[in-house]
């Protein structure tokens, strides 16, 4: 009995269904060919309709297909509103997509970017759909690019506008928004350091108009451990670099800006550019190579300023000839009688004549702002550098300390230094021949860049000592030339002398 009731019942209830079903492909079927019919009449009604009309429409159809659409979409343009400055957040999003989704994507793009050209890297290619999941929830991820067809946008470096679209559950919005985007960011940050590639840019100037950076890839192999130097001066330095990298908390603190400014100063060839490498490759930051005479007046140069990124290196060399800092523009250097201020007046004439061409109006005060007015203070984890032949030229108020915080003499080649170089370029740490080298080396002066030159090999087989006796023969050949200029600079003392006793004793 009981089994016929429930095989009867069972019966009913897939009869129900069926005509349940049948109503449903029914009600479909009719949604589409309602939906064919509007889409086939659409674009008459669009040609006819007035385009207020039109709009109004297209206005409301939005709006009722968002008032039933239950997905949330929210995108990442590359580019900020108005501005030609990359987005940070487009950027962390970027990396996170190609490091935790391109396994999964069918079309991908491949570049010879990262830390070593010759590897691939792949990213999602323009709108291909990737699917994300975060504490079990799926979120779909599209990369777009909108082509930009306004004339008045020619001046933007890439008309091409791109943009990364999420798209969730609305039922998911606080954690999607609170947890989850903050997690695509900062793990996307984490990957651009992991994998950065540092970049040296210079300021060009862009058409006559104003200078714009321009970036290659830095790729200078100096380091602090083939820097010849004193290694406890050495070490100092080192520290405070790594203290500073590490002070982002101890600078909000004391509520300053985290920058931190540095004049490299000494002789031409004494390591000031070489440091500047070794600095970029201890921190891993980029370098910022401002070239003041391409820089037309304040406004561009805080324009310039604004526009460098956070972990870099702004760099100012031979500061003292870049451009007259002090109002007036810098008058032909007059011929020097000394070899030192022969090569000072051919560095500032070979800067006035870009000068010249440029018409730079740069100013001491507009250089101050740059280094420590408000504008200074966007962003941060920064380095100024400025370098320079003859610290005594400039003027005290450039260089005071709180903004060239740290002064650091390079200098003649010391023994300990030369041991730096004959380590990394022979492979030796002790010979014979260092002891020759040393007593030189008290007695006169020679320059690293010198030195490195007479170490570096002439062929491939040249040997160790051949190096070390052309290293030995420069030094000779340096004191020799030295004991001479002495010599005739005690003549003439004795010369000036005797003249001097005649115009008092006339014969
Ligand atoms: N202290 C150093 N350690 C290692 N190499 C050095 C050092 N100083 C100079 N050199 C070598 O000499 C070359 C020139 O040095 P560098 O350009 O750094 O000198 P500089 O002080 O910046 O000169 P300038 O004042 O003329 O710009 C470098 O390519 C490097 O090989």
């Amino acid at each position: 009995m009981f089994p016929a009731a429930t095989m009867i019942g069972g019966a009913m209830m897939a009869k129900k269904q069926r005509k349940g079903s049948s109503a449903l492909k029914g009600m479909w079927a009719n949604m589409g060919s309602t939906i064919a019919t509007f889409m086939f009449l659409w674009p008459i009604i669009r040609q006819y309709c007035p385009s207020v009309l039109r709009r109004y429409f297209e206005n409301y159809t939005r709006r009722l297909m968002d008032f039933f659409n239950p997905y949330i979409r929210i995108s990442f343009h590359e580019f900020k509103r108005d501005s030609l400055r990359r987005s940070s957040a487009y950027a962390a999003v970027e990396a996170y997509l190609n490091a935790a989704t391109s396994k999964s994507a069918k079309r991908l793009k491949a570049e010879t970017t990262g830390k070593d050209s010759s590897s691939l890297t792949l990213s999602i290619d323009e709108h291909e759909t990737v699917t994300d999941e975060f504490e079990g929830v799926n979120v779909w991820w599209v990369s777009n690019k909108i082509v930009s067809q306004s004339r008045s946008l020619s001046y933007h470096p890439a008309p091409e506008k791109r943009l990364y679209t999420i798209t969730f559950h609305q039922k998911h919005r606080e954690m999607i928004t609170e947890s989850y985007l903050k997690h695509v960011v900062s793990k996307g940050k984490e990957i651009r350091v992991r994998n950065r590639q540092r970049k040296l840019y210079t300021n060009t100037p862009a058409q006559k108009l104003s200078s714009m950076w321009s970036h290659m890839v830095f790729e200078h192999q100096a380091t602090f451990e083939t820097l010849a130097m004193e290694p406890e001066k050495k070490r100092e330095i080192v520290e405070d670099l790594l203290t500073f990298s590490k002070s982002k908390d101890f600078y909000a603190k004391i509520g300053k800006a985290w920058k931190r400014g540095y004049l490299l100063y000494g002789p031409p060839g004494t390591g000031k550019s070489t440091m500047i490498a070794a600095m970029a490759n201890l921190l891993n930051y980029d370098v910022y190579d401002l070239e003041l005479s391409s820089v037309k007046d304040n406004t561009e140069l805080k324009r310039l300023l604004i526009e460098t990124t956070n972990k870099s290196i702004i760099v100012i060399e031979d500061i003292d000839c870049s451009i007259d800092l002090t109002g007036q523009r810098k008058k032909k250097t007059e011929k020097s009688a000394d070899d030192q201020n022969e090569n000072l007046s051919k560095k500032i004439a070979k800067k006035e004549a870009k000068e010249e061409g440029s018409g730079s109006k740069v100013t001491l005060s507009g250089l101050l702002n740059f280094i420590d007015g408000l504008w200074s203070a966007c962003g941060g984890e920064r380095l100024i550098v400025f370098t320079t032949n003859y610290v005594e030229k400039l003027d005290p108020a450039l260089i005071r300390r709180g903004r060239m915080d740290k002064h650091i003499e390079l200098s003649f080649c010391s023994y300990e230094g030369f041991k730096v170089f004959a380590k990394n370029y022979l492979d030796l740490d002790m010979h014979p021949m260092f002891d020759a080298v040393q007593s030189l080396m008290g007695e006169t002066k020679i320059t690293p860049a010198d030195v490195a030159e007479n170490l570096m090999p002439k062929s491939p087989v040249e040997e160790a000592e051949k190096c070390l006796s052309n290293l030995i023969q420069a030094l000779e050949e340096a004191k020799e030339e030295a004991a001479k200029k002495k010599d005739t600079t005690m003549k003439d003392a004795v010369q000036y002398q005797v003249v001097d006793g005649e115009t008092e004793k006339p014969s």
